[in-house]
């Protein structure tokens, strides 16, 4: 379990964490999301002793990490998979590192296994595509056998079977009771693979709840409706008086559809019923995770762009009679589905991003190469100093000796 309590970090006139306080359980993956520069990473770092908070703590099972006796089998972490050398195979990257941590040569081959590397770990990891880098990163991770898990970003740029492999992974993790913490910006991707979501913005806590949850609380749920009579159903949805119902065209089917909010599926079947209208399809919807995470964290976006307006008005008419300017009225579309009560939204995006995927304009490597290691931190967990490292001159402690 990791337990963040009243975090807060400032860099000059930055404040990149300010009082976040939230506890990341075990047995379950729990996604970190949150815009750009919300400090995920900063917060991680925390957590990670390689940071120092200003305010608050990070404990990790009851204890700071660099109180931690064997660190690495404690916490494993990816915070960046190009922190390895580009010269070092993958078995002596790893091999570097269990001896820098009193861990067993043995567990080398079996997290390269683990990870499917084993048939590269003698690959100069600088030959390695992205992916197996991210890989031969988790096998960092893994090489202490720890119990608590953090990952920054482990899909970033990965194809799409790489990020299926990871999703599919970091379950695992979670599912043999390990406590698997991590961020990234691909919200669908997150989606599948999250049970819980902590989300911040502006380096405050907007949200600590299970996916699930999170989803239902910030988007509202409609039902799809296909008929051949939509006109016939918007004069018989008129007829009703339903606080907070509400209809308009479904721009996400081909054809003529409908989107109601506000009656649920089973309503709906009943009034067609009865009017002996004709359905062909009645769904319920729900919300994305995107939609979701737009809406709650669009004021903590520091670099937005207006979406156009809403094509969908008052007083469409596009379905015949039943649609009145005021009362029941016609949804807003395209976009998330504002809150009842509300006008049209003016949810704010990242300029220029793809739907689902929120920008990354922190550069690749945070922390260059060469940075003292203390303060950067290498793929999978900490290098030797200040962490239990054999004794200086020992050769397998520099990451510049190369080993084959
Ligand atoms: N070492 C540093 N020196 C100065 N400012 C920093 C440093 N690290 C982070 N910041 C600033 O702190 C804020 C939070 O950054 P952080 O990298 O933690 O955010 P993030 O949520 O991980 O962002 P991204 O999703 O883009 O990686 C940003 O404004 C960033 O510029």
């Amino acid at each position: 379990m990791i337990e963040a309590s009243g975090l807060t970090k400032t860099y000059g006139r930055t404040t990149a964490v300010s009082d976040l306080s939230f506890t990341v359980r075990s047995g379950m993956v729990t996604g970190f999301l949150g815009p750009n520069g919300s400090g995920k990473s900063t917060t991680m770092r925390m957590m990670l002793g390689l940071d120092n908070p200003d305010r608050g703590r990070a404990l990790i099972d009851g204890q700071r990490y660099i109180d931690l006796k064997h660190p690495l089998r404690k916490v494993g972490s990816l915070l960046d998979a190009n922190w390895v050398h580009p010269n070092r195979t993958a078995a002596a990257h790893l091999r570097w590192m269990a001896r820098a941590n009193g861990i067993s040569r043995r567990r080398v081959g079996e997290v390269l296994e683990t990870v499917g590397l084993t048939a590269v770990a003698g690959k100069s990891a600088g030959k390695f595509s992205l992916g197996m880098k991210q890989r031969l990163g988790i096998a960092s991770a893994l090489l202490g056998d720890p119990e608590v898990l953090l990952f920054d970003e482990p899909v970033n740029g990965l194809d799409p079977e790489g990020i299926h492999w990871i999703r599919t992974f970091m379950k695992g993790l979670a599912a043999q009771g390990r406590t698997v913490l991590v961020s990234s910006h691909l919200l669908s991707e997150m989606a599948l693979t999250a049970d819980h979501l902590v989300v911040i913005g502006r380096g405050r806590l907007i949200a600590d709840a299970s996916t699930k949850e999170f989803i239902a609380r910030s988007t509202e749920s409609s039902v799809r409706v296909r008929s051949p009579q939509l006109g016939r159903l918007t004069e018989a949805l008129g007829e009703l008086s339903v606080p907070g119902l509400r209809w308009g065209p479904d721009t996400g089917t081909e054809g003529e559809a409908l989107s109601v909010v506000g009656l649920n599926a089973d309503k709906i079947g009943d009034l067609a019923a009865d009017k002996r209208i004709t359905l062909h399809e009645l769904s319920p919807q729900t919300g994305s995770l995107e939609e979701a995470f737009i809406q709650l964290t669009s004021q903590a976006v520091e670099y937005n762009a207006r979406e156009p307006m809403p094509m969908s008005q008052p007083g469409d008419t596009r379905w015949g009679p039943g649609n009145p300017p005021s009362g029941p009225g016609p949804l807003p579309a395209p976009g998330p589905l504002p809150a009842a009560g509300q006008g049209a939204p003016t949810q704010q995006v990242p300029q220029g991003q793809p739907a689902q995927q929120f920008p990354h304009g922190q550069p690749a490597q945070q922390f260059p190469q060469g940075q003292p290691a203390q303060q950067g931190g290498w793929a999978g967990g900490p290098p030797a100093q200040p962490y239990g490292a054999p004794p200086p001159g020992d050769s397998s402690t520099d990451p510049t000796t190369q080993e084959r």
